[in-house]
């Protein structure tokens, strides 16, 4: 699942990354326009998606103040009621607020929970016309002369939809239409206003519909632009942190056996000698040498001794349980596990395991005077740090136990208390 979602995001980024081209880094300005025109304004298909999810996020959070400033200003022309049209204002007033506030209001509370972007958008668009219209309905009610100007507000309530609500394109426009087709029959219909007259204030709210549908447009671009430039700084944080870890694996891991390198040994031997020191805990070390390796190389090349390797590496590093417990490529043939609150005794099992381990890999080496197979041999040593102690002790005590190991037969544990 979480797969499927990584593939998803890396196609997405994809698309984004070609469309990114197109927009925010066009060779020449206006034909780069013009191409995002001809793809008619829209990312691809998962993108889109995304980007209208995370529109719709931000519309859903603003939603309910939005709403409430409308109810406000919608409900505050009320008080122009008694003088524009005297003699419906009470009707005026049942209309305003026994119908289009309640709508206004159940449209702003439940628009988080509708369910379906449509459905939200219907939602929207449904207010937005019935708080437009009502005020033709009422102008036409009233027969006073000022009521010719009542209806002026349906070009606000216009505006209000398209830029302020952010509605999508296609619900601004057929809002947009649907009151401008009313506003016109309205003014047609309406006594005492002069042909002239009528077309001019029509004339007028085209243009500022006009005007707000192209804001609304160039709103969306400007939007789009910004979730592009989100999503690429995103993308390349993304790859940031990526190369970051990475960087960090690779300075601490020996790339040939993927086990910890001498550095991370050094860096982490330091600080358990510290611990180890302060607890006065026990602290083992084990070296470990492949035996006869250089024969090894010598008869089956070196493609087969790092291979040889890795395996081996694999085998010592399965032993150890403790999170605490290291193993490190010290280099070469030689392999070094850190055993932190362990004595002698215990770390001698876990050689004893891990010599096992090697030998159980049952690699073929036969030019080995030890065994038909790759074996290793093991120093182990133990010690409570004290003062006037250094870790360089420990390291020569596993060495001189290893050199023990080697010298009384490879293939074995030799182990020692550090003093
Ligand atoms: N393939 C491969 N070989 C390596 C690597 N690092 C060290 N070697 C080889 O390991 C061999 C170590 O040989 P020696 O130090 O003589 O030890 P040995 O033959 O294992 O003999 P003993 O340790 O005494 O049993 C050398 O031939 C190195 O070239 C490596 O990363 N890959």
């Amino acid at each position: 699942m979480a797969r499927d979602k990584l593939v998803a995001n890396q196609q997405v980024i994809s698309v984004m990354l070609n469309e990114s081209v197109t927009l925010s880094a066009p060779p020449s300005g206006a034909s780069q326009e013009k191409q995002f025109w001809r793809q008619s304004g829209k990312f691809s298909t998962p993108m889109e998606d995304d980007f209208q999810r995370e529109v719709e996020r931000l519309r859903r959070r603003r939603i309910e103040r939005t709403g409430i400033a409308a109810i406000i200003i919608y409900g505050a022309f009320a008080l122009s009621d008694q003088v524009m049209v005297p003699d419906v204002y009470l009707m005026a007033w049942a209309i305003r607020f026994i119908i289009v506030v309640p709508v206004m209001l159940v449209s702003t509370v439940f628009y988080r929970h509708f369910k379906s972007a449509g459905a939200r958008e219907l939602a929207l668009a449904l207010c937005t016309i019935i708080t437009g219209a009502s005020l033709p309905v009422i102008a036409a009610l009233s027969s006073h002369p000022n009521a010719v100007h009542y209806q002026t507000g349906i070009t606000l309530v216009v505006l209000f939809g398209n830029i302020i609500l952010n509605q999508r394109l296609r619900s601004a426009v057929a809002t947009s239409v649907i009151l401008g087709v009313l506003y016109a029959f309205s003014l047609h219909a309406m006594r005492g206003m002069s042909a002239p007259i009528a077309l001019s204030n029509w004339m007028f709210f085209f243009a500022a519909v006009s005007i707000s549908l192209f804001a609304c447009v160039r709103m969306d671009q400007d939007r789009r632009r910004a979730y592009l430039a989100h999503c690429r700084e995103e993308e390349r944080n993304a790859q940031l942190s990526e190369a970051v870890a990475k960087l960090e694996r690779l300075s601490v891991q020996d790339t040939l056996t993927q086990l910890y390198n001498r550095r991370e040994f050094d860096r982490r031997f330091a600080l358990e000698w510290g611990r180890a020191r302060r607890d006065l805990a026990p602290l083992a070390l084990v070296i470990v040498d492949v035996d006869c390796f250089k024969p090894f190389n010598d008869n089956y090349g070196h493609p087969a001794g790092d291979t040889c390797l890795r395996k081996v590496a694999e085998a010592l590093s399965s032993v150890p349980r403790r999170s605490s417990d290291l193993v490190a490529r010290f280099g070469g043939e030689e392999f070094v596990v850190l055993l932190p609150e362990t004595a002698l005794e215990e770390a001698g099992k876990i050689a004893e395991r891990m010599r096992i381990a090697v030998l159980q890999l049952q690699i073929p080496h036969a030019h080995s005077p030890v065994a038909a197979v790759v074996t290793a041999s093991f120093g182990v040593a133990a010690m409570v740090p004290t003062a006037g102690m250094r870790e360089a002790d420990l390291l020569a005590a596993a060495d001189g136990a290893l050199y023990r190991a080697k010298a009384e037969g490879r293939n074995r544990v030799n182990g020692i208390v550090a003093a």
